[in-house]
């Protein structure tokens, strides 16, 4: 079958060129769809390349039968369902880096139109006036300006006032005092810089934290003739109360590119002020930008289509190469011991402690556990769960997950454990990664244990009495199951003994039955990985 990708916004043909290279592949671009036009583009779609103007709704994510991943040629991804494609299993990839300084000159130059009136004076001019008194400006040398949001953007709009002889204050929960003070920007509170701003402008994403940040509750708290900026996302700043104290004099002026809704409606009480400057979401549009973020967000669906790998997601966290190359051999492990651990459950744990020691320890972003959580409800979901929804899959089963980390095996150079209780009872399962055997089992509910963990086992625990291995194994015989290899261990001579066998074909329910009802069977479990 051949792949889909489907484009439903503008982005640059250095983008499509990108996509066009991934063999077997149509580019299917398809802008200005509507709503009920693209339910049906999505049906058949392996993946979906979108910039603002797309909204991806969990019904978008719902109609899409086969995607993959959804690619957003920018930065921000309000506009997709973030939860919905994560639930689905869907990565959804961004280009971070590729409009920054576009967005930042945007900015720059909203900042230094709005502080000397350049559109209200050309409009002026062309009507035919020569107004050289009404448009006296000021400059941004000596004034504050007060950046919410120290990301990528907002990093670069300080740097730019930096030069401009600007005092600048910083807030963002993420900004260290190092890096405001290498940056000559001052950290500050919120409240404190939006009172001191003589100018303030807004880089953060729009998130539930975010929206209307800036208020009318915030704006009285601002300087008498403050100039605000926004052009990172409509809602962060609430529009109804800007356009209001605009129209008192309270704010002199306003440069907005985002708005809460786009296009911006025709009566929209912005469009009514005088002292406004609007553009229609051009932060982005240059042609240097549009080029990258295409190029970026396209190599990166190539990459995704062609062998899962990626840098950018926004819903799986991204492993540096060297992480990955740590990783890798570790991922078999933990998703067999996932598996294992999903056939030794009977009922639903509420609780599971995954334990990483010595080598498998080192911090990796909750790979590892994605790993295990992949193997435990992919034995019941089989294809569906992936490492982007495997936590939601988790969650959903109210399942509480605990990593812990411990810098030495108790045996083995690397260990992972699996532990967790239910109504039947508690288990642990270890396994080690031997570099030149492989994943094998070395732990079996406290009993050492030593057998590579694939095919098909079975797994009793009984009592340690003359027979009990002899009488399982002539079940087994009757049933034409051959026995390929086992392991036996105990802690004590008649208590309990534990037994893993390996097998040569599946273990029919009534041959695990008629084991389990045998006298001395405590449990019996067959399993297959
Ligand atoms: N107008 C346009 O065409 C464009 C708009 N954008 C918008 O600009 C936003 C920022 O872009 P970047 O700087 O590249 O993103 P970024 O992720 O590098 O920076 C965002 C910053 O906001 C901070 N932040 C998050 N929540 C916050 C909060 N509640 N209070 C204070 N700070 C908070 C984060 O810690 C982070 O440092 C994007 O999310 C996007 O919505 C981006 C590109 C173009
Ligand atoms: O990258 C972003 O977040 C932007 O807002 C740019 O939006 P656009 O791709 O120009 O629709």
């Amino acid at each position: 079958m051949t792949t889909k990708i489907l484009v439903t916004d503008d982005i640059s043909s250095a983008g499509i060129d990108v996509l066009s290279t991934l063999p077997d592949a149509t580019v299917d671009v398809q802008t200005g769809l509507s709503p009920s036009e693209l339910l049906v583009a999505i049906a058949d779609a392996d993946a979906l390349v979108v910039r603002s103007q797309t909204t991806v709704t969990e019904q978008v994510i719902a109609a899409a039968k086969r995607l993959k991943v959804i690619g957003r040629a920018g930065v921000g991804v309000d506009n997709i369902d973030l939860e919905a494609a994560t639930r689905r299993g869907i990565l959804v990839i961004n280009a971070p880096d590729g409009n920054t300084i576009a967005a930042a000159e945007h900015t720059f130059a909203m900042m230094i139109s709005l502080a000397r009136h350049i559109p209200a004076a050309n409009r002026d001019l062309l009507a035919g006036n020569w107004n050289r008194k009404k448009w006296v400006g000021v400059e941004l040398r000596g004034k504050t300006l007060a950046i919410l949001g120290m990301g990528r953007i907002g990093t670069e709009v300080a740097k730019r006032a930096k030069v401009f002889g600007m005092t600048v204050l910083g807030y963002d929960p993420f900004l260290t005092e190092d890096r405001a003070q290498s940056l000559g920007v001052q950290k500050s509170d919120l409240d404190s810089a939006i009172r001191a701003a003589d100018f303030i402008t807004v880089h953060t994403p729009l998130t539930k934290e975010t929206h209307h940040m800036i208020d009318a509750g915030k704006i009285a708290m601002m300087k008498e003739g403050v100039r605000i900026i926004n052009c990172a996302r409509g809602g962060i700043i609430d529009e109804r109360a800007l356009a209001d104290a605009l129209r008192l004099g309270k704010v002199a002026g306003a440069a907005i590119d985002v708005f809460e809704s786009e296009p911006l409606a025709l009566d929209h009480p912005l469009r009514q002020c005088e002292n406004v400057i609007l553009t229609p979401h051009l932060g982005a549009s240059t042609v240097e930008a549009q080029e990258n973020v295409a190029i970026q967000v396209a190599e990166e669906i190539v990459q995704v289509l062609r062998d899962d790998t990626f840098e950018h997601a926004v819903n799986l966290p991204s492993l540096s190469p060297r992480q990955k190359e740590r990783l890798a051999p570790y991922l078999a492990l933990a998703e067999q011991l996932g598996l294992f651990a999903a056939q030794l459950a009977q009922g639903a744990p509420s609780q599971m402690t995954v334990t990483y020691a010595g080598d498998a320890a080192d911090p990796d972003g909750g790979y590892l556990t994605r790993t295990v959580l992949k193997g435990f409800f992919g034995f019941q979901y089989s294809g569906e769960v992936n490492y982007v929804n495997a936590l939601r899959y988790a969650e959903d089963a109210g399942l509480r997950v605990q990593e812990v980390r411990e810098s030495r095996g108790r045996v083995y150079t690397n260990e992972i454990s699996i532990s967790f209780a239910t109504d039947a009872g508690s288990h642990r399962v270890s396994g080690t990664l031997y570099s030149e055997s492989g994943p094998r089992i070395v732990e079996l509910d406290g009993y050492p244990i030593d057998m590579p963990i694939e095919g098909i086992l079975v797994y009793t625990r009984h009592e340690d009495k003359p027979g009990m291995i002899g009488r399982i194994g002539t079940l087994l015989g009757d049933a034409q199951i051959n026995i390929a290899g086992m392991q036996v261990g105990r802690r004590e001579t008649g208590g309990e003994a534990v037994m893993l066998l390996t097998v040569d074909k599946s273990v029919p329910n009534n041959v695990i039955d008629e084991i389990a009802s045998h006298d001395g069977i405590r449990m019996v479990r067959a399993i297959e990985l």
